[in-house]
């Protein structure tokens, strides 16, 4: 028996979070938004994936393992329009293109609950298999079109800071769609204060997916489309330029609003669609009402497809936010916050007497339960290329090694 090699790389890349929202398709085939978008990749020493691909004559099919379980990719469009789309930017094509591949990826949070874990592996996903067959791009960019097929805001995390995707056009420059793509606003070192504070409502996977309510929206809803047309430009050029001028007043004030005309298109939607829920609501509440006791932006909440709550800060008062949000939603459970350090000092702040006397006017009160766990997070890198020894599949046998 001749054994073939197996050529083997491993990439992390990270979660982000869109400040100005993606909701619709302008083409479902090229996986094309119906406005522009933006985001902050978050930090991969907290959240990340961590994809290993391997290629080898020896493999008789191409297989995913996700968080450790074997999933059937025989029909999944989007695994196959990333692997295909990388295969074609390969330095030496020929070597590549009848290999099968394996991949075995993890999430180093909870997958499919509205925290970006699609986002974060398909770019993963992207990056080590460019990695692996040493792709090169013809224009900068052209590797987060791939990754938009997979997941339209996996085109962000290919890039660290602040990044925005922008839609493209029909026409392309040498085929459709060719210049929908994530392009940098700024690096992760721009604004280095930037911080988010992840309030993980529920890590159940969501019942309506992000790509059948926006088909919905896209067919139903008429705020959508005023959405598209008078909203949403506007907004990317002042969160843009507040963005530049680390102005987070203005950061602050345009992501909320966004984040409320993104699920008030889910409620125009019909059948209408419920990310948020109570819990959702209540964090609207008490962070408004911490910013007008504050006189002043301090935190701006964002919310996804699903009742997970992301409140961006910045380093002065992420404590105080954080000590805000753990009285009203006290831990119940070990390593309830990510990171032990963060943790222990928001344990010991003392809230101010005339803060907590306006927040508790929005009737909550301190129950635990109704928050599983908080991620604490600030803006970080793109991929990032990892040694053999974080592979998660066998160098010798090419099967996954990964065990939840
Ligand atoms: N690490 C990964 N590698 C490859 N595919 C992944 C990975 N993580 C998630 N996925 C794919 O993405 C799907 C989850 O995407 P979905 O959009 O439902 O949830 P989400 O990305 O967590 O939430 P949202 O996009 O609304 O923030 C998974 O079922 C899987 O197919
Ligand atoms: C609400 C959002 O998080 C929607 C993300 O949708 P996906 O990128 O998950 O959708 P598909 O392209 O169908 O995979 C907003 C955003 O991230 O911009």
């Amino acid at each position: 028996m001749t054994s073939s090699p197996i050529y083997i790389a491993t990439v992390s890349a990270p979660t982000n979070i869109a400040c100005i929202k993606y909701w619709g398709k302008a083409d479902a085939h090229y996986n094309t938004p119906t406005n522009d978008s933006v985001s902050v990749t978050l930090d991969q020493a907290d959240l990340k994936a961590v994809t290993t691909v391997a290629a080898s004559a020896s493999f008789t099919n191409d297989r995913l393992w996700l968080n450790g379980v074997e999933e059937d990719v025989s029909q999944n469009k989007r695994f196959r329009a990333c692997i295909d789309g990388v295969k074609a930017l390969a330095k030496e094509p020929e070597r590549w293109k009848d290999l099968f591949v394996h991949v075995s990826s993890y999430n180093t949070f909870p997958t499919a609950a509205g925290l970006a874990s699609s986002a974060a592996g398909y770019a993963a996903l992207v990056a080590a298999l460019a990695e692996l067959m040493d792709a090169q791009e013809e224009y900068v960019g052209q590797l987060s079109t791939i990754a938009r097929q997979g997941s339209g805001s996996a085109c962000r995390s290919l890039y660290g800071g602040f990044v925005a995707w922008k839609q493209g056009t029909a026409a392309g420059n040498k085929s459709p769609w060719d210049n929908s793509m994530a392009v940098q606003i700024a690096t992760e070192q721009h604004w280095p204060e930037i911080r988010a504070l992840i309030l993980v409502v529920s890590d159940a996977k969501k019942d309506t997916s992000s790509t059948a309510g926006m088909s919905t929206s896209v067919a139903t809803s008429t705020l959508l489309q005023h959405r598209i047309k008078s909203v949403v430009p506007e907004r990317m050029e002042a969160i843009e330029k507040a963005f530049l001028a680390k102005d987070f007043e203005a950061f602050g004030q345009l992501t909320m609003k966004d984040s409320n005309s993104f699920h008030a298109v889910c409620m125009d939607t019909y059948p209408p669609i419920f990310y948020m829920n109570d819990i959702s609501r209540m964090v609207v509440r008490i962070v408004h009402a911490y910013n007008a006791w504050a006189g002043d932006i301090r935190a701006a909440y964002t919310f996804d497809a699903g009742p997970n709550a992301v409140l961006y800060t910045l380093e002065q008062y992420a404590v105080e936010i954080g000590a805000l949000m753990l009285h009203y939603f006290p831990a119940d459970s070990e390593n309830y916050i990510n990171r032990s350090d963060y943790a222990n000092e928001v344990a010991a702040f003392e809230l101010d007497s005339a803060l907590l006397a306006a927040t508790d006017k929005t009737g909550r009160s301190p129950t635990a339960g109704d928050v599983k766990r908080m991620y604490y997070t600030q803006s970080g890198p793109g991929p990032q290329v990892l040694d053999m020894d974080q592979a998660n599949l066998d160098p010798t046998t090419g099967l996954n090694t990964y065990a939840p």
